[in-house]
């Protein structure tokens, strides 16, 4: 049967292009490519079963993660990461007017915030304008002689726009890593395990014990970072990813898992899977 590959749309985003490369790497028969207009609609179409999977970004190498992937792989635990490929992300200035003439720059918060100071040193008066993705930020500004976007190139040819500048990320080896996401599990190649808990004690030395078995194990932790509970202010979620390798297997991970469950109010483990690095020409 034909996947529906939910993504963050109108078509041209990063996502786009990512929910291509990830349903190529995972052999889907001619996808089908549904595009939502929002975070939290491409991860709902799928927790409702409107879709198989879905594509979303969940980590950038500047602004750090990206805090809605991250509330919904808790939130809904039946969710889990089959793949990922970091993407290298290039935004250009994209508009109908010309540079001088620029009020408003229109896109969606991570590449606004991605070109922060290339905009405040070359447009300091524009109001930046967020929108749900960069692709309909180019299609707002379709027309207009004051506003400009924040986009792929690819973007230009679709929308028959001009290239004001490029590239405009302040810092070049900008990248994100988008996961497929899927209501299966796959533990069969893997070189990222990731999970997320809730501490049972609010005390000193709490997560440290946690640390430490993860250490006594050998992992290698190549993330960590804590996002609000929203039950209680103070109290923390720890997100975690943990290299899988030849000495340090899913088996052993699952070891592990269950020597931290015993600490745990709530341990949800997003699967293991491959992650890869995408080079784009
Ligand atoms: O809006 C897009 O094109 C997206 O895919 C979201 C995004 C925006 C900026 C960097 C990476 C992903």
């Amino acid at each position: 049967m034909r996947k529906q590959v939910a993504y963050l749309g109108p078509k041209g985003t990063y996502a786009e292009k990512a929910a291509h490369i990830l349903s190529k790497l995972a052999n889907f028969q001619t996808p089908i490519f549904v595009p939502c207009n929002g975070l939290h609609s491409v991860i709902k179409s799928l927790a409702y079963n409107i879709c198989d999977a879905a594509v979303v970004p969940i980590e950038n190498s500047v602004e750090g993660g990206v805090t809605a992937t991250l509330d919904s792989l808790w939130k809904f635990p039946e969710i889990f990461i089959n793949k990922a490929i970091v993407l290298p992300i290039k935004h250009a200035l994209i508009s109908d007017g010309e540079l001088s003439n620029i009020s408003e720059v229109l896109s969606h918060p991570q590449a606004l915030a991605q070109c922060s100071e290339w905009l405040s040193e070359n447009l300091p008066n524009a109001i930046p304008l967020p929108t749900n993705s960069t692709s309909e930020a180019v299609n707002m500004v379709k027309g207009s002689k004051f506003r400009a976007a924040i986009g792929s190139k690819s973007l230009i040819q679709i929308e028959g726009l001009k290239e004001l500048a490029f590239p405009i990320n302040d810092v070049p080896g900008n990248c994100t890593r988008f996961v497929l996401l899927s209501k299966e599990s796959n533990s069969n190649l893997a070189n990222i395990a990731s999970f997320a808990f809730s501490l049972i004690s609010n005390k000193p030395g709490a997560l440290l014990k946690a640390i430490n078995y993860i250490a006594d194990f050998g992992f290698n932790m190549s993330k960590i970072e804590s996002r609000p509970s929203k039950r209680e202010l103070g109290e923390y979620i720890i997100y975690i990813d943990l290299e899988i390798n030849n000495q340090n297997n899913i088996a052993n991970f699952l070891e592990l898992k269950n020597k931290l469950e015993p600490l745990c109010n709530n341990l949800v483990d997003f699967g293991s899977y491959f992650s890869k690095n995408i080079e784009l020409n």
